[in-house]
């Protein structure tokens, strides 16, 4: 058997001889390898220079402007047989796929340099931890990936040790920013063979390999044959005034509130009491089974690559303080003294995310999907936990999405099936985050809709699989922070006071509060959420916490439709469960039956 570092250098070697790059640098992951990244980008024009007085470290890169976001109908997952990729993914034949590929990618580096860039998804030392190479032109993917990853000598090392285990165990992801020309723009995967082909792109989500090709569309696969998950969820740990924590995992659509959640702080009275919250990671989570039957849970990512409109002092300070330094800001827009700006933040723009001179005609300032990419270190609220190679065992998994009306503001699943079933129906207005509509109501279940590498209905087997003997698995969770008034506003506050409602759900961990049983879920009774000074009328809670019977009936009804797309793969379990909840609901009302 050939040694992984042999197998890496043929790899390295093939797709130089078809990209032929004028050199090869192979990535240290150095602060000086960085910095000279940096310093060329600056003076080619990728890279500008922030304000250093109040921004030291920190540079913005404009990308194309038709480069902006995700492009789900442009991101294929080519399984060897097409029903393995199911309804919920794009498909093409392999072969065809690579052939299609190659083409692209014959003689895209010529005259320039070729990176290799071996990384480490999770603690470096964690059996939970995976690892890859990407190979890319763009310096600009490599100084994101030295931030959002561990990445350079410490993962080659970790990846010819794993060589002595088996031969290729690291994921191959092959990059070029071609020519931006979305006619010639692919994010292919080939999860059989562990491998990425991404051309046309230099937006995060289809550039950055070890975030949503690698650390879920291939990992999910891996995660299916190994028996783990690899989910699109923040990790957070809630510390109570006793000193004790319990670790939160939340999945919420792309641009739906994750990072905040992860970095919340607490409401005053909270604060005063001693209650903390602990940053483990903002989207991404892989998480097994451990000897004692909880699942653990580690971020595999090593920073944030964060939503910038609307993070201000007031909805996330958390996020504002990481990135005073050291970041990279990508299509936001900048003040009359070269500070960064977006909307939400004080002061005024001068020029436009396209470097334009600003004019409220041409839309928002910052691009409403620009980002911030920063280490994790620099967030005050970062776990030291999140360095931990065992990961932090899970108390309570949460769902949620933008639903403006029916579903309430938390409910818990009676059982592990029933929270299954709460994941597979999640639906959520779309955001910025893509490219395509935004405020379109879809189904996304786990939040995973445009990252789950295989069939769905495989994918929910496999959930319904952690249900075993010995198993103490987290409580299941619902939470809808979106809902909205007849006045269009919403009608939950959000941000800091969503920590009453992981209270309430820690309450229930620990059997605390009892809630009120409905055929929906156990929804929390009056007076069980803490809103101490909070100004909010008791008729917006009981809209936030009762539920719409016929609106519910309505709802099941739609969910079995969803459910049946995914036939015959989709488990009788939870068809059948989707069945109980609607027998649970009592028969639709003529009126709703027949809209
Ligand atoms: N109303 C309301 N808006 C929120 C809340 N939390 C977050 N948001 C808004 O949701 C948007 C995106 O939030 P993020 O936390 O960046 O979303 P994310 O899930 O981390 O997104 P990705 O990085 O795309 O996966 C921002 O505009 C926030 O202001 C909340 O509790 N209530
Ligand atoms: O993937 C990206 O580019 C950013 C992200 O977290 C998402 O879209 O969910
Ligand atoms: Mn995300």
């Amino acid at each position: 058997m050939a040694s992984t570092l042999e197998a890496l250098e043929r790899w390295v070697n093939e797709v130089a001889a078809l990209t032929r790059p004028a050199q090869i640098h192979w990535c240290d992951g150095s602060e000086d390898e960085y910095r000279t990244l940096v310093q060329q980008m600056l003076a080619d024009g990728t890279l500008i220079e922030l304000n250093q007085q109040t921004h030291p470290g920190c540079y913005l890169h404009r990308s194309h402007p038709s480069d902006v976001a995700r492009v789900e109908h442009l991101t294929l997952v080519c399984h060897p047989n097409q029903e393995d990729t199911g309804p919920n993914n794009h498909w093409m034949d392999p072969a065809e796929a690579h052939a299609k590929m190659d083409a692209l990618f014959a003689g895209c580096m010529e005259g320039r340099t070729m990176y290799v860039i071996p990384y480490c998804m999770g603690p470096i030392d964690s059996p939970l931890s995976r690892c890859g190479v990407e190979i890319t032109d763009s310096p600009y993917v490599v100084a994101n990936m030295k931030i959002m990853t561990r990445m350079g000598k410490a993962a080659q090392e970790r990846i010819e040790r794993e060589g002595l285990l088996s031969d290729g165990v690291f994921v191959k992801g092959l990059h070029s920013t071609g020519e931006l020309d979305p006619d010639r723009r692919f994010i292919m995967h080939f999860p059989e063979e562990r491998t990425i082909k991404s051309y046309g792109s230099g937006y995060g989500g289809n550039a950055l390999l070890g975030k949503k090709c690698h650390a879920l569309r291939i990992a999910s696969n891996q995660a299916r044959d190994e028996g783990w998950l690899a989910e699109h969820m923040l990790i957070v740990g809630i510390e109570n005034p006793r000193g004790e924590t319990h670790y939160i995992a939340a999945a919420f659509p792309s641009a739906c509130g994750k990072t905040n959640l992860a970095m919340l702080i607490p409401p005053e009275g909270y604060r005063r009491d001693g209650w903390k919250v602990w940053t483990v990671g903002d989207d991404i989570c892989w998480m097994r089974p451990g000897a004692d039957g909880r699942l653990y849970a580690i971020n595999p990512e090593a920073g944030f690559f964060g939503v910038a409109p609307g993070t201000s002092d007031s909805s996330n300070p958390n996020a504002l303080k990481s990135i005073a330094r050291d970041t990279i800001f990508t299509n936001v827009a900048v003040t009359a003294d070269n500070q960064p700006w977006w909307e939400g933040l004080p002061g005024t723009p001068v020029t436009d995310w396209q470097g334009r001179p600003y004019d409220p005609a041409n839309g928002p300032a910052a691009h409403p999907n620009s980002r911030f990419t920063v280490s994790a270190k620099q967030c005050p609220t970062w776990s030291p936990k999140a360095e931990d190679a065992q990961g932090v065992p899970i108390s309570a998994i949460v769902f949620g999405g933008r639903r403006p009306s029916l579903l309430p503001l938390v409910m818990e699943a009676r059982d592990w099936t029933h929270g299954v079933l709460m994941g597979a129906a999640m639906g959520s207005e779309t955001t910025a985050a893509a490219t395509g509509a935004v405020g379109v109501l879809r189904r996304d279940s786990m939040a995973m809709k445009p990252f789950a590498g295989y069939h769905y209905g495989d994918y929910f087997a496999h959930w319904l699989s952690f249900d075993r003997p010995g198993a103490r698995l987290p409580k299941i969770y619902h939470v809808n922070w979106f809902r909205k008034g007849r006045d269009g506003k919403f009608l939950w506050p959000g941000f800091g006071d969503n920590l009453r409602v992981l209270e309430w759900m820690i309450n229930r961990v620990e059997g605390k509060v009892s809630g009120v049983e409905t055929p929906i879920g156990t929804l929390p009774a009056t007076g069980e959420l803490k809103l101490d000074g909070l100004a909010i009328d008791p008729a917006t809670m009981d809209e936030l916490l009762t539920m719409d019977r016929a609106g519910w009936q309505a709802e099941l009804a739609a969910i079995g439709d969803y459910l049946d797309g995914f036939a015959p793969r989709l488990p009788a379990a939870l068809r059948a469960e989707q069945q109980r909840v609607a027998g649970a609901l009592g028969d639709m009302p003529r009126e709703a039956a027949t809209a």
